[in-house]
């Protein structure tokens, strides 16, 4: 492919991402990967070079454009190879004209931004949409970190984790035999420290109420060398589904799994409830501390879609509590940097549940900033994902 055809090809692809992320459709990796397999013609280096031009314009635009075009020109007025080459020839994009639109660039809309929380301040914007390095956990059922430093010479400890690796981004890790062996999994710094903060021990009673494909529940499972009862539920059946045959590699035999129906949370948990140690509700949100790994997230974030992960993670901690017993923990966590998410979440939980504490003490030292009642960890002091922790304790 000539460059200007892969520009061209990016704007195409640009445009399916933004309707996407306006509609609430498939994310930008699943539509990049898609428009490749109907593109059979592009080659290993135009793939590189469009997903480059995909992510550059991504990171580049600050909300959804108006079309693949209007972004991308935004990415092209600040350099001159990627102007010159819309100059019409075939397959390329239109030469560019006087009233020829632009996105707006940015880290994400001044609305946005100020819902921020105040401890997110402008010198920590840069980091948020810097390039991510790739954390592994080394699976303690399977192996250790020094295994992992073996195994991956070029990595580095990561402060606080004993059982984090950190490697640079574009390391293809999982193709390393040792990933289907379940020696590691690939996991944010950030949420590490969030199943670690549970501090669950060998024989308790854990539930896990949003697993997912079970990123924590795994990481629970090794430190507690597989000897607690872990209960993972989630709504979405593709995700949870996902849990067994990753458990299956790690080694771990402590996980049952619960698939809920939406509204009936609470009714299909009623055998469980008051009887749990550790209740971790790792809650849906914006995502606005993944930035950095998921920067189209930006285009999709609404006022109404956080409204609605605002009320359901207040309903989800709320099931969270009943299924504690006297004296037992409730983690919140949300992959967010919104106050509302995080420490407006929590004041709101602890007005509605007298004589509950917020504990403190549960990160390694220098890990998180104190805000509100809750932890928020971010790119640029943490060096992880952005993430707002909250460990409370029910009254005896
Ligand atoms: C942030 S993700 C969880 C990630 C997961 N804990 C991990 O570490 O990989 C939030 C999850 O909450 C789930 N969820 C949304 N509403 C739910 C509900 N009412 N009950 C349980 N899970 C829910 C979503 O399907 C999604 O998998």
């Amino acid at each position: 492919m000539t460059p200007a055809a892969r520009v061209q090809t990016a704007i195409e692809i640009l445009d399916v991402i933004a309707a996407s992320a306006r509609d609430g459709g498939a994310p930008a990796d699943a539509i990049f990967a898609e428009a490749m397999r109907a593109r059979r013609y592009a080659g290993s280096k135009d793939r590189r070079a469009i997903r480059g031009l995909v992510y550059d314009t991504i990171r580049r635009v600050r909300s959804v454009p108006a079309s693949g075009r209007a972004a991308m020109l935004a990415l092209a007025d600040s350099d001159a190879q990627l102007a010159a080459l819309f100059d019409g020839a075939s397959y390329g994009p239109a030469a560019i004209t006087a009233d020829d639109p632009r996105a707006e660039t940015g880290l994400a809309t001044p609305a946005l931004i100020k819902l921020f929380d105040p401890l997110v301040t402008k010198a920590e914007h840069a980091a948020m949409l810097a390039r991510a390095p790739l954390d592994l956990r080394a699976n303690r059922l399977r192996s250790s970190r020094d295994e992992l430093a073996m195994i991956f010479p070029d990595g580095e400890a990561i402060n606080g984790l004993t059982d984090g690796w950190r490697l640079p981004g574009e390391t293809a890790a999982v193709q390393n035999p040792a990933y289907a062996e379940g020696q590691f999994e690939v996991q944010d710094a950030a949420s590490q420290f969030a199943a670690a903060a549970l501090a669950a021990d060998a024989g308790q009673v854990v539930i896990d109420l949003c697993a997912g494909a079970g990123g924590k529940t795994l990481a629970i499972a090794s430190a507690t060398n597989d000897e607690a009862t872990i209960l993972a539920c989630d709504t979405n059946r593709a995700r949870l589904q996902q849990l067994a045959p990753r458990a299956h590699r790690a080694g771990a035999t402590s996980i049952e799994t619960l698939l809920l129906n939406p509204g009936q949370e609470r009714a299909m948990l009623a055998d469980q409830m008051g009887k749990a140690d550790h209740v971790i509700v790792d809650a849906p949100c914006s995502g606005s501390g993944t930035w950095r790994r998921s920067p189209e997230l930006r285009w999709r974030s609404t006022p109404a879609r956080l409204d609605r992960h605002v009320a359901d993670q207040a309903k989800l901690m709320d099931i969270g509590a009943a299924l504690l017993a006297p004296g037992g923990k409730l983690l919140y966590a949300v992959c967010s940097i919104i106050a509302r998410e995080g420490r407006a979440q929590v004041d709101d939980f602890l007005t509605r549940h007298r004589g509950w504490t917020a504990d403190t003490g549960y990160l390694p030292g220098g890990i998180g900033r104190a805000a509100g009642r809750g932890f928020l960890l971010t790119p640029k002091h943490d060096g992880c994902d952005g993430f707002f922790l909250a460990r409370l304790t029910a009254p005896c």
